[in-house]
């Protein structure tokens, strides 16, 4: 089983959506970024590559997992892990990255499997304004 590791990384109650380029049927919609686990990786450290391949980020720290695994085609799984990291993201192989509150997450068009870890994350953003995630 192949993993799939994607990041919900966190700021002020915010969580980075990046837009795919790539392939043309998911070109335009936004993800979560990330990537595959590689081999003689873990997942954290797989995020803290793929985040400062794709983003640029340095010190990346990895925390717990968030929302439901995902079942993806050709027999991957999607897993999404809460992460922090200071300094501003660079789009390096996204189109555009956008930090999205609570209440704008259902306005994205992101790829299939995320919609299905999105009440999570939203409870995850709620829970971080203090608010408590009812
Ligand atoms: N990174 C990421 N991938 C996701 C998400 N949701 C989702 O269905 N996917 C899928 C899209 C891709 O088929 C796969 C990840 O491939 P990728 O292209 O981002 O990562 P990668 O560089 O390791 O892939 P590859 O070039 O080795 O094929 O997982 C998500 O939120 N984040």
């Amino acid at each position: 089983m192949r993993i799939v590791v994607g990041a919900a990384l966190v700021r002020e109650g915010r969580v980075l959506a990046a837009r795919r380029t790539r392939p043309a049927s998911a070109a335009g919609r936004w993800e979560l970024p990330g990537g595959a686990v590689e081999s003689g990786e873990d997942e954290a450290a797989a995020l803290a590559r793929e985040l400062r391949e794709e983003l640029a980020l340095a010190d990346v720290a990895v925390g717990d997992r968030v929302g439901p695994e995902v079942t993806l085609s050709e027999g991957r799984v999607l897993r999404i892990r809460a992460c922090r990291a200071d300094g501003e993201p660079t789009a390096l192989e996204h189109d555009a990255l956008r930090w999205v509150g609570p209440d704008d997450l259902d306005d994205l068009d992101w790829l299939d499997a995320d919609r299905a870890v999105l009440p999570a994350l939203a409870a995850l953003l709620d829970g971080g304004r203090g608010r408590g995630a009812t």
